[in-house]
Formats: C-alpha cells, sequence, structure tokens
C-alpha cells in the first residue's frame, strides 16, 4: 500500500492547522514538514517552534525533512518538537553514519536523502540502518518544481537493491508529484509519496488525495 505525506511547503501558513486538519481527514498518512536554512538550500522555512506548535493539534506522524547544513546541531530539537521520523541529506552530511545513529538513537526512524545527481551508492555501508530513503525528484528548495524523470531508474535500482539484500525500507519521492505522474513513481518503486503543491492547491483536496492513492497503486 502506498502513503500520502503532503508537504506543509505548499499549504496556507497563515491557516496552517485548518490544512492539516483537511490533509488528515482526507485519508492522509504522514506530514511531510520542509526544514530549510538558506545555506543547503536558496531558501528559508520553518524550524522546531512551528512544529512543536502542531504536535498536540494532529495525529499524523510528523515526516521531517531537513534540508540544513550541520543537521546533527539541530536534530535534538526537533526530536523534542515532536518529529517522528527524520531524512537529512548524504550532502549535507560528514558523518552520514554518526548522524543516522544519532537520529536512532532517540528512538525515532532514519531517512537518508539524496539529490538527484547523487549517486547510490553513498547508501552502501548504511543501508541496513535505514527505515526510508528519500530519492529527491526535483533539486530541493522549492516546491511547484517539474519531476526529473531521470530520477525514475534510481528509484527502481534503489528497490532492485532493497529487496535482493532481504530489507524492509520505505522508498520516499519528493517533489513535482501529482495524480497524474503519481504512476512513474510507484510503478518504479517508490511507496511513500510526498507532494505538496498537487495537493494544498487543489480545489478539491479529499478528491486529489483519492485521486493520488487510485492512480497510485501498482
Ligand atoms: O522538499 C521539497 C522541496 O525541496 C518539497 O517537499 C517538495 O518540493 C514538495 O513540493 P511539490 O510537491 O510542490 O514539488
Ligand atoms: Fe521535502
Amino acid at each position: 500500500m502506498i502513503k500520502i505525506a503532503p508537504s506543509i511547503l505548499s499549504a496556507d501558513f497563515s491557516k496552517l492547522i485548518d490544512d492539516v486538519n483537511t490533509v488528515e481527514a482526507a485519508g492522509c498518512h504522514m506530514l511531510h514538514i520542509d526544514v530549510m536554512d538558506g545555506h543547503f538550500v536558496p531558501n528559508i522555512t520553518i524550524g522546531p517552534l512551528v512544529v512543536n506548535s502542531l504536535k498536540d493539534k494532529t495525529k499524523l506522524p510528523f515526516d521531517v525533512h531537513l534540508m540544513i547544513e550541520n543537521p546533527d546541531k539541530y536534530i535534538p530539537d526537533f526530536i523534542k518538537a515532536g518529529a517522528d521520523i527524520i531524512s537529512v541529506h548524504s550532502e549535507a552530511c560528514i558523518h552520514l553514519h554518526r548522524t543516522i545513529q544519532l537520529i536512532k538513537q532517540h528512538g525515532i526512524k532514519a531517512c537518508v536523502a539524496l539529490n538527484p545527481a547523487t549517486p547510490l551508492n553513498v547508501l552502501d555501508y548504511v543501508l541496513a540502518d535505514l527505515d526510508m530513503v528519500l530519492i529527491m525528484t526535483v533539486n530541493p528548495g522549492f516546491g511547484g518544481q517539474k519531476l526529473i524523470e531521470a530520477t525514475l531508474p534510481k528509484i527502481k535500482k534503489l528497490s532492485t537493491m532493497i529487496k535482493d539484500k532481504g530489507l524492509d525500507i520505505d522508498i520516499q519521492v519528493d517533489g513535482g508529484i501529482s495524480p497524474d505522474n503519481i504512476n512513474l513513481v510507484t510503478s518504479a518503486g517508490a511507496n511513500v509519496i510526498v507532494a505538496g503543491s498537487a495537493i494544498f492547491n487543489s480545489p478539491n483536496i479529499p478528491y486529489t488525495v483519492e485521486l493520488m492513492k487510485r492512480n497510485g497503486t501498482v
């Protein structure tokens, strides 16, 4: 079964909790929270204070996508704020193994995100420690971009790698995904689908979520 993770990057921040309640009622599975620092990516979004303010207002698990330099410094703050799974970018981690252990020591799930140009072999010696791998299908930094189709063979290759090793690891994809192209990523092997603009800019969010589930079923 695929899981839908709406990205609040495209929500209306002036009524954030209403938008969160809408996607929860629409049957989404987790809340994707994009954290950007203006250094690792050319955009600035939200920090632990905002994450914490949402925590007791929804039952959705918090999937925190850290697009920041030096993530080790902020991981404990995001865990205290309510993160249930944290994604760090391999490109931002000098000591990737240590960072993964830091997340897991706190008893939450760990995920490594890879930019479109980053090869899968950065995962060679850490894959078995992960709960999820995030394959970016756009260059991180902004919502509303077009899916880069060159990332599709990478999803497929990762799916084969995971099966060949007998591991149980989710494959998340993020960027440019809509009801019209979700089948491309799910048929390649992705099972956790992030969507920001396709969901929050939709005039009928429950219908769009339903369509994503239906079109994404392989
Ligand atoms: O991590 C991200 C951008 O760096 C966002 O999660 C992603 O872009 C979602 O937005 P959209 O579905 O509109 O592409
Ligand atoms: Fe994201």
